[in-house]
């Protein structure tokens, strides 16, 4: 899931506007608060929480309202908490720190909820199978992607973008990662400040695999043999197996340092997986999607049944599922699918891993219909040509992962006009303190 690294365009410079006083009626889906402006114009005041009367900054138009900086709180609302981490305001991590975590829940099931029902699902039928949400506990986040920059005193900062402003926040501590990943943080920047390799600008994405962290460095300029070494000789000192490097934002990543194999373990499967790879974000995230996706699966599968896994990954859900039936998986990524289908090659696991762009490609009915189930799990986009495909297809269970309410909102609505009906929708909060939601849905038809 995405996390705040791009830097973020500023805002452009607006006439200073009048300070105005506003009561917030409930939080937008990026997390502000949401006041109405006299004209009925929605304005949008980050920081802000739903039943709080504030002082507001109006700043610029923003979609259909107005952005706004949050001045003073005039009467706090009684979920409002202090937030914990030493970084909240200036890091653009975790902007919903300062909301108790049961209305926080509350609002993200309320998020799935309309979700379903903007699809066409009546209220009463996605209340009865919608669960409670499963929040993921603080320090088990195992993927960072972190922007560097550098000072003009040769020195490091590290961290994410804070939201809306272009600034790095420089990050000594991070209450939602792993520790073992913090503990880098300071080895990290000293490894960097001697690096000729980042002149300005770069990043560091942090998978914590089974085997320990392993990096990706991208950085502005070429890496020279006595770099290679200093990263060689870091990741020996830190227990890094792995640190690879490219140049840039879109170069291609190649190994600089390999002390020991890389390993993740999916379901029966171990996994070698590349550089900077998608992982979910956090274990318990993980057994939460996976739980609910094999809790999906038709009860009883015929003999013969195969299963299709759609933007597999490395196999996160590929490996588990075929623990129920032989699974072809489908996902783009080159290096993601060819690490899948070598950990496919040990005995047992009854796993097809094949490479296909499902955008310009979704399988179609007749691919379907050989299937007793499909998973989906799309990025952000979601998956309009698919569901479409599926629609026309024979297909009877669908369990769609989702880390966008709004496509999954639109793809399931495509799903409810093809007579699917909802039986089982989970709300996930992996990114905790984040307005982010990620859900499992469950459509069957014909049954
Ligand atoms: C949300 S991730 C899910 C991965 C996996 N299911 C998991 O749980 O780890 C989405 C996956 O879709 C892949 N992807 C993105 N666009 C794609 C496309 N057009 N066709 C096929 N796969 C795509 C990404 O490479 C990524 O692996």
């Amino acid at each position: 899931m995405a996390e705040p690294r791009r830097r973020p365009r500023a805002p452009r410079p607006a006439a200073p506007a009048a300070t105005v006083e506003a009561r917030i009626l409930r939080l937008g889906t990026a997390g502000d608060g949401v006041a109405a402006l006299p004209d009925g114009m929605p304005l949008y005041v980050p920081g802000a929480l739903p039943g709080e009367t504030v002082l507001a900054q109006p700043l610029a138009r923003r979609g259909d309202g107005m952005a706004a900086t949050l001045d003073t709180v005039l009467s706090p609302s009684p979920d409002r908490v202090e937030p914990p981490c030493p970084h909240f305001g200036p890091c653009g991590g975790c902007t919903l720190q300062h909301w108790a975590g049961d209305p926080c829940d509350d609002w993200k099931r309320q998020r799935l909820a309309v979700a379903l029902a903007r699809a066409g699902y009546a209220e009463a039928a996605v209340a009865a199978v919608l669960a409670p949400v499963a929040r993921t506990p603080p320090g088990t986040r195992r993927r960072a992607d972190l922007a560097l920059r550098r000072a003009p005193d040769g020195g490091v900062s590290l961290g994410f973008f804070a939201r809306g402003t272009g600034q790095l926040a420089a990050l000594r501590t991070c209450l939602v990662l792993d520790p073992r990943l913090v503990a880098l943080f300071a080895p990290l920047r000293t490894l960097l400040r001697g690096l000729g390799a980042l002149r300005r600008e770069g990043s560091a994405a942090l998978n914590l695999l089974d085997t320990g962290p392993d990096l990706l460095l991208r950085t502005d300029a070429p890496l020279d043999a006595t770099a290679r070494a200093a990263l060689a000789e870091f990741g020996r000192r830190h227990g890094l197996p792995r640190i690879a490097w490219a140049q840039g934002e879109t170069g291609q990543p190649e190994t600089a340092a390999q002390l020991s194999p890389v390993a993740i373990r999916l379901g029966a499967a171990t996994v070698a997986p590349p550089p900077g790879a998608f992982l979910q974000a956090s274990p318990a995230g993980e057994a939460t999607i996976r739980d609910a996706v094999l809790a999906g699966l038709p009860e009883k599968l015929p003999t013969r049944a195969k299963l299709a896994d759609l933007y597999a990954g490395l196999g996160t859900l590929t490996f588990p599922l075929a623990a129920r039936a032989p699974v072809v998986a489908y996902e783009g990524a080159a290096e993601s699918i060819a690490a899948l289908q070598v950990a496919a090659r040990q005995p047992g696991l009854r796993v097809t891993g094949l490479r296909r762009d499902l955008a310009r490609q979704p399988l179609r009915p007749a691919e379907l219909d050989g299937f007793a189930a499909v998973v989906i799990d799309p990025p952000y986009a979601g998956a309009a040509e698919q569901a479409v495909q599926i629609a026309r297809s024979a297909l009877r269970r669908v369990i769609y992962v989702s880390c966008n309410p709004a496509a999954l909102s639109r793809d399931a609505k495509v799903l409810r006009e093809a007579g699917f009906a909802l039986l089982a929708a989970t709300p996930i909060d992996q990114f905790l303190w984040s307005p982010h939601l990620e859900a499992v849905a469950v459509f069957a038809r014909g049954n």
